[in-house]
């Protein structure tokens, strides 16, 4: 099979005029490669120590099996199957939806229904989407799948007991559980006391799996199946960047070369915002899970500094009017890492209608995927011309196999970029005290209200009108 191309020319001398690496620096001898070496280091204790348990999933037949049997039996019993989870719990669910299932990212991709359910993926307790989504749907028809590693956070506890009275107001009581599906850690959590006590079905998220690193597990795979991903081939797809991504050699492991790069543009190049543009509607969803990737894994406390870079999601060709100036004239702290997606099979021809408008005539007879794969490869050279590196990882056709093997690349490259920046890729600290505080401000038991200053009327600007 055919994995992705990490085309790393325009962030190196002499393709980038001023400013690019020196590719003797990434071959093997070269100091990147031995910093590289570093982390690979780290990254190798840390599997033998059982801690990298997102690597296995590909190789995981028997819970991919289960998975296909619950999508494939309870799983289409129903009209809507509604997944409740967010963060790693729910961004992979959505990418998959919107990578394999819906063409494009701004059609209502839950109102496709053919055989299989349609798939919701509700993250945020933001009230009008849940009034909508239950103004939408039929409880006595939906599964809810609820999914969360620690079976405690805040958004998917609310949303599980929102959707769980809804269920039980329109069901005999003896029915309701047979409304719900947990994805929770094998062991331990409410939820998984709860699905014990009252007979839920559960699939488990492997206890060495943190949230972000999931979406090969049930996590993903659940919502995947039950609307007709094919998840083998997902799981082949991973399965061969994992085989592919072994050793120190920068040329040989592509994981190895894009978590290199993209640290030294941070670190060494002053280019601290790495946007993920993909020339893909469809893969506008993906670029949001590897932000969550990015940012929640790499942005954290050493030492007594700070570090990280800032993930940056964009697509082609629709920032090309939005964001791309600023990529081009703004600072200097951007690299782009373009996701070049070859659109064979789908290809829609623009007609020649108006040969003598000198504005139309040129795209007569051209195709629209012609024209955004020339737009990607033109904001590329744009870049390059003014010294504004950029990466091109060429994806192929973006099926379940090769999405599979991208996702694999961003997961492993994440771990590899914590050791090569010097932290912790598993671990989330920073986001514990917002959640502390929001227990506080909702009342739970044992937080304290947190100790807020007096608010200064004078530095509360407008809101009146007239
Ligand atoms: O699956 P859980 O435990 O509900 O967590 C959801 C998300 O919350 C976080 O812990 C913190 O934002 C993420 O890492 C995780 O994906």
């Amino acid at each position: 099979m055919s994995l992705p191309i990490l085309d790393l020319n325009n962030v190196l001398a002499p393709a980038l005029a001023e400013g690019g690496l020196d590719p003797a620096r990434l071959e093997v001898g070269g100091d990147l490669q031995r910093r590289f070496a570093d982390a690979h280091e780290v990254f190798e204790r840390r599997r033998a120590a059982g801690d990298l348990g997102f690597l296995d999933l590909p190789f995981d037949r028997e819970t991919a099996g289960r998975v296909a049997e619950v999508a494939e039996s309870f799983g289409q019993w129903f009209e809507d199957v509604v997944v409740l989870g967010i963060g790693g719990s729910g961004l992979g669910a959505v990418a998959l939806r919107e990578a394999l299932l819906v063409p494009a990212w701004n059609e209502r991709s839950d109102e496709v229904r053919e055989y299989h359910p349609r798939l919701h993926v509700v993250d945020n307790p933001d009230p009008r989407t849940v009034h909508a989504l239950f103004e939408r749907i039929d409880p006595r028809r939906a599964l809810f799948v609820v999914i969360s590693k620690s079976g405690s956070t805040a958004e998917t506890m609310a949303l599980y007991l929102v959707a769980r009275a809804r269920v039980a107001a329109v069901v005999e009581a003896e029915q309701v559980r047979g409304h719900f599906l947990f994805v929770t850690d094998p062991e331990r959590g409410a939820l998984r006391t709860l699905a014990e006590a009252e007979g839920i079905p559960t699939l488990p998220v492997p206890a060495n799996v943190g949230g972000r690193f999931s979406v090969l597990s049930s996590v993903g795979l659940l919502p995947a199946a039950v609307c007709g991903i094919d998840i083998d081939e997902l799981l082949a797809g991973a399965a061969a960047m994992v085989e592919a991504c072994r050793g120190t050699d920068l040329r040989a492991n592509p994981a190895a070369a894009l978590a290199t790069v993209l640290w030294a543009a941070d670190t060494e190049l002053d280019l601290p915002i790495h946007v993920l543009m993909a020339y893909a509607d469809r893969l506008r969803a993906f670029t949001l899970w590897f932000q969550q990737l990015w940012a929640e894994s790499l942005g954290k406390v050493r030492g007594d500094g700070h570090v990280g870079p800032t993930p940056l999601p964009a697509v082609g060709a629709t920032d090309q009017h939005a964001q791309v100036q600023l990529f081009m004239e703004g600072p200097r702290d951007k690299i782009v890492v373009f996701l070049a997606v070859d659109g064979s099979g789908v290809e829609v021809e623009v007609p020649d209608l108006h040969p003598d408008v000198e504005t139309m005539a040129y795209l007569g007879g051209a195709g629209l995927g012609t024209l955004l794969d020339a737009e990607r490869r033109a904001t590329t050279e744009a870049l390059r011309l003014r010294s504004r590196p950029s990466i091109t990882l060429e994806v192929g056709s973006a099926d379940a196999r090769s999405f599979g093997a991208l996702i694999m690349l961003f997961e492993i490259a994440t771990v590899y970029a914590g050791g090569l920046y010097g932290v912790d890729p598993l671990d989330q600290p920073g986001v514990e005290l917002g959640k502390r505080l929001t227990y506080a401000l909702m009342g739970r038991h044992g937080y304290e209200a947190p100790d807020v200053p007096e608010v200064d009327e004078r530095w509360r600007i407008g809101g009146t009108s007239g």
